[in-house]
């Protein structure tokens, strides 16, 4: 299929270039001849018999279930495996001409950048605009270079209000868009990104896209990037990269001959196989609504199935009233009133920044109120003043960095103190783990899992403890759609069971499936609250794929629309 045919992002003032014809393989930029990486110790390799090329100038997108090795493939290409990680790369990896086992990371750095799945572990300076130098200054870039291009990145990462902010203040997103910009300002030839919009919100993440393909289109930079949000970014790709399964050899291909046959598939690949759609399969909504007609008439006299409703009597599981919090100078929070019942969930939505997180970390008692209340449990107790072992008993948070809860040497320690603490029968927190992934193994040590293991297996220890309130900070990060799809079993399961979840999400996705009640945070303060279909249907920035491809319908979610048809018959 001729490579013209796709359309631009839905950036604004983006345009793809027409492209009578796919160019013809320009000079291949990355290189991979016949690679295995085994790590240390590890039953067999995490790649395998990778052999493949990305040309210079292409937008190539890796993609896969969660632990088959994509961060290992990336890491490969930037140096980090094997020099950081340990373990052995049999075959050759190229960049640049340059073989990736004999030049470590710092003598690739002026071809390669890198940003990994945790900025954390890579920032090396204080604050954002240092953060931003610091690579064209290792690079021995003239300073008036590097102040022209600290300037343009802060203005194109809407980050200026943030220069002299220190990074360990930042929040989650905006410590991710600071991550991105300190690899853009040395203007590498080659980008290699893992999961780059996982905790940017949909406006933000729209935006990063818009500025890499820009960076794609006009200088000519190559990019590799993997990511689990394909619904985000399957649209920008020239290239998809498919690692079906552990140690299978990459499939690679146009996004449109690739999707249909993933086992990871956007939701609007998988409405098009719901509905029968030929090639070539839409990959963005535009095209698919020029698709959808049949379908919406198949649809329309249909309702779609209601979530079940929570229970209205009962005293809130949480609540908070006319509550501020301040981070220093930071007025985190505003005014914000919110209160969630046994048996509901609740989404909480918003930009980068907005409070999400400071809301959910003061209900367990990590911030003393500058002003109104915060209460948990029947009754009503401030979790600031109450001891961590009872206030365990009523609330539990899966924090926006798994990392924070993990303390033991391997996975089956974690569970079995999970289990302890929890007082739950022994193997509770194994089944858990094993429910939402099922490769992950008893003897590794949750330093090495992949982002998506390591949060499967720091859920499942909260979920262990069941909390009737159940919090998570950005729950699918590095989830395939698959473990995200069993992740929301367990919660639905658990809501039916009478516990109150708060998510904060950027995945529309999820908070479409899963939740009864949207509640949105716009700089510290509640800007929305109502049921999910109301909020996310007014709001582009969150609607779900499918219920911008079918509106004006009132469908959000690919299972939806399947159980619908399905009862139809
Ligand atoms: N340093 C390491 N030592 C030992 N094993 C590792 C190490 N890093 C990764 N692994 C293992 O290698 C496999 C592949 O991990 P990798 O992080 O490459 O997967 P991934 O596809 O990026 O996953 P995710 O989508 O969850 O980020 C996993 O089973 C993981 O546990
Ligand atoms: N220790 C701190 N000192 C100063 N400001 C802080 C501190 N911690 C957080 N902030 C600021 O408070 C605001 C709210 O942060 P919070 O982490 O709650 O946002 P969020 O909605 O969860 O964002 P994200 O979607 O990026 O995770 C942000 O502007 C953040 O920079």
């Amino acid at each position: 299929m001729a490579g013209g045919g796709r359309p631009a992002g839905p950036a604004p003032g983006v345009r793809r270039p027409g492209r009578a014809v796919r160019r013809p393989g320009g000079h291949a930029v990355i290189r991979f001849e016949q690679v295995s990486v085994t790590y240390d110790g590890a039953a067999r390799p995490a790649l395998h018999g990778v052999e493949l090329t990305v040309p210079e100038g292409e937008l190539a997108l890796l993609v896969g279930p969660s632990g088959v090795g994509k961060s290992t493939l990336l890491g490969a290409v930037s140096g980090l495996v094997p020099h950081f990680s340990g373990g052995t790369l049999r075959g050759r990896v190229t960049v640049a001409g340059r073989d990736t086992r004999t030049h470590k990371p710092r003598e690739l750095a002026d071809v390669v950048g890198t940003v990994g799945q945790d900025p954390l572990a890579h920032f090396v300076t204080d604050t954002v605009e240092d953060e931003l130098a610091y690579g064209m200054e290792s690079l021995g870039l003239p300073p008036d270079t590097m102040r022209r291009r600290v300037e343009e990145t802060l203005d194109l990462l809407g980050l200026a209000e943030l220069r002299d902010r220190p990074i360990a203040t930042l929040s989650g997103g905006q410590r991710q868009r600071v991550a991105i910009g300190s690899v853009l300002t040395t203007h590498p030839r080659v980008l290699v990104l893992d999961e780059p919009t996982s905790a940017l919100d949909p406006a933000a993440a729209e935006e990063v896209l818009a500025v890499l393909q820009r960076l794609v289109h006009d200088l000519g930079t190559t990019v590799l990037m993997a990511e689990h949000r394909l619904e985000r970014v399957v649209q920008y790709a020239d290239q998809v990269i498919l690692l079906p399964a552990p140690g299978a050899p990459p499939v690679v291909g146009e996004p449109a001959e690739i999707m249909p046959v993933s086992p990871v598939q956007p939701p609007v690949v998988a409405l098009g196989g719901l509905a029968g759609w030929t090639a070539p399969v839409p990959l963005s909504v535009r095209d698919a609504r020029r698709k959808a007609g049949a379908l919406r008439e198949r649809l329309a006299p249909l309702t779609p199935p209601a979530p079940r409703t929570p229970h209205e009597d009962g005293a809130p599981a949480g609540q908070v009233e006319r509550l501020s919090v301040r981070h220093g100078r930071v007025e985190a929070l505003r005014g914000v009133s919110l209160s969630v019942r046994p048996g509901e969930t609740v989404a909480l939505m918003g930009r980068n920044g907005a409070g999400k997180s400071t809301l959910l970390t003061a209900l367990v008692g990590m911030h003393e109120p500058a002003a109104g209340t915060i209460g948990i449990g029947p009754d009503n107790s401030a979790p600031h003043r109450t001891r961590p072992a009872e206030l365990l008993r009523h609330v539990g948070l899966v924090p926006q960095d798994p990392r924070d809860l993990l303390y033991a040497d391997t996975v089956a320690a974690e569970c079995a103190a999970a289990d302890e603490d929890a007082g739950a029968a022994p193997g509770t927190c194994r089944a858990l783990v094993t429910d939402l992934l099922p490769e992950v193994a008893d003897d590794t040590h949750p330093r090495d899992l992949s982002e998506g293991q390591r949060l499967a297996l720091t859920l499942s220890v909260i979920l262990t403890a069941r909390p009737p309130l159940l919090l998570l900070d950005e729950p699918t990060r590095g989830l395939d759609y698959a473990a995200k799809a069993r992740l929301t079993g367990v919660l639905r399961e658990l809501a039916a069971d009478g516990h109150a979840i708060v998510l904060a999400t950027h995945d529309v996705e999820l908070a479409a499936e899963l939740a009864h009640r949207v509640v949105i945070l716009a700089d510290g303060e509640v800007v929305a609250d109502g049921p999910t279909a109301e909020v996310v249907m007014s709001s582009p920035a969150f609607a779900p794929q499918v219920a911008k491809i079918l509106a004006p319908l009132p469908w959000l979610t690919v299972p939806q629309v399947r159980e619908a048809l399905e009862g139809a018959r």
